[in-house]
């Protein structure tokens, strides 16, 4: 786990002045993870959104050597950000090649159980007599990178997503957004956001009012933008108007990362640095947690082992998939009854009309039998 030091000017300075002036003097500690499918440019945001390599970029022929069984590896990356001597302890939950394996269901597991570990974990140690340093890596915030394809959510970020929303703050991005038109972003977007809620997939939100006007329409601004579309990069490229930036060359120009015309990273930065890392963190600690304390002591004994939620929640869908097969089943068996009863009532039809066809004949035959002495 690398441990670097960085200070280049990032505003976590302002993170005193957000909410409770005490976590000036002991710093925070702010646990970030990002998912989603392999390639889409976690590392290069992470590294861009802290100015500095927190993550060495991956030798992405590595990836074609994996077995396909191969579940995804979780990666703690740790950083000390330090600002006019405030500190953040920075843990980074990289989830990489997500989405690489043809049994996409295995991916998401692991990342929803190390959610819920790192509760139990807090939960137990909260649960011993000596409650000094605790080891706290409960994840304040997941980002989750979306695809820019342009159509709308796919089946898997669906299934994903709600089992993340229930468990931790969620904030969506559209990743590699200098690859979308401002037009079909703006489209993709709306989509997104249809899906979401058709879905009721539970997203990250804020209090928007406060006392300060400035503040509000601040909120609101940074909340309309999600699911903000992000471009990563920490290569430098010059501006038409000369200026140097973060950004990515083309030949036709050049997609600046903070241009906020080009993308919501400003607004993305702002949110998870500047104004709302507390929020997001006393959300965790007053939201998520006491939710996953008060479902486990709803449903376990002090001292059991926990029953993994997700495990709950296969059983109940393999349960409810059971139960419409039977209901299936016995449908179409009555269907088959009826079918068979139908049949034997026409056979039984037939029969009596054949039989009545035959005293026909017969009595036809006597007929004619009567007749024929008397025609000679
Ligand atoms: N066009 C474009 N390319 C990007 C962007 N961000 C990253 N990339 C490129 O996408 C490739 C993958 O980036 P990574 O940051 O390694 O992606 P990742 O999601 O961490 O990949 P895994 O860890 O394998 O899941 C690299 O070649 C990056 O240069 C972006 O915003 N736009």
């Amino acid at each position: 786990m690398a441990t670097p030091q960085v200070g280049a000017g990032i505003g976590i300075a302002n993170l005193p002045n957000q909410r409770h002036k005490i976590v000036a003097k002991r710093g925070a500690n702010f646990t970030l993870m990002v998912c989603g499918e392999s390639g889409l440019g976690k590392t290069t945001f992470i590294n861009t959104l802290f100015t500095t390599t927190i993550k060495p970029p991956k030798n992405h022929k590595r990836r074609f050597n994996k077995s396909s069984e191969k579940t995804v590896e979780i990666e703690i990356i740790r950083a000390e950000l330090e600002e006019k001597q405030f500190n953040v302890k920075l843990s980074v939950i990289d989830t990489p090649g997500f989405g690489d394996y043809t049994n996409n269901r295995d991916s998401w597991m692991p990342i929803i159980d190390f959610i819920d570990d790192q509760h139990e974990s807090y939960m137990r140690q909260e649960q011993q007599p000596k409650r000094q340093d605790l080891i706290d890596m409960r994840v304040h915030c997941c980002l989750y990178f979306i695809r820019p394809t342009g159509h709308t959510l796919k089946p898997l970020d669906i299934e994903i997503m709600k089992r993340l929303g229930t468990r931790v703050n969620l904030i969506p991005v559209i990743a590699k957004a200098d690859t979308m038109t401002p037009t079909d972003l703006h489209k993709f977007k709306r989509r997104i956001l249809e899906v979401i809620a058709a879905q009721d997939i539970r997203c990250y939100s804020s209090p928007l009012e406060s006392d300060d006007e400035a503040t509000t329409q601040r909120n609101m601004s940074i909340m309309s933008a999600m699911p903000f579309s992000i471009i990563g990069s920490t290569e430098d490229v010059i501006t038409p108007d000369g200026h140097t930036t973060k950004g990515r060359q083309y030949s036709w120009g050049v997609a600046e990362v903070e241009n906020e015309d080009h993308c919501d990273f400003k607004k993305l930065r702002q949110l998870l640095i500047r104004t709302h890392m507390l929020d997001l963190i006393h959300s965790t600690e007053e939201f998520h947690y006491e939710n996953y304390r008060n479902t486990q002591m709803e449903t376990r004994k002090i001292g059991e082992a926990r029953v993994k939620t997700w495990k709950e929640e296969e059983e109940a869908l393999r349960k409810r998939f059971t139960e419409q097969v039977r209901l299936e089943e016995n449908r179409f068996r009555s269907w088959e009854q009826q079918l068979i009863a139908e049949r034997d009532r026409l056979n039984k039809d037939l029969e009596a009309e054949h039989s009545h066809i035959k005293a026909l004949e017969a009595e036809l035959e006597a007929l004619q039998a009567g007749l024929s002495p008397r025609r000679r």
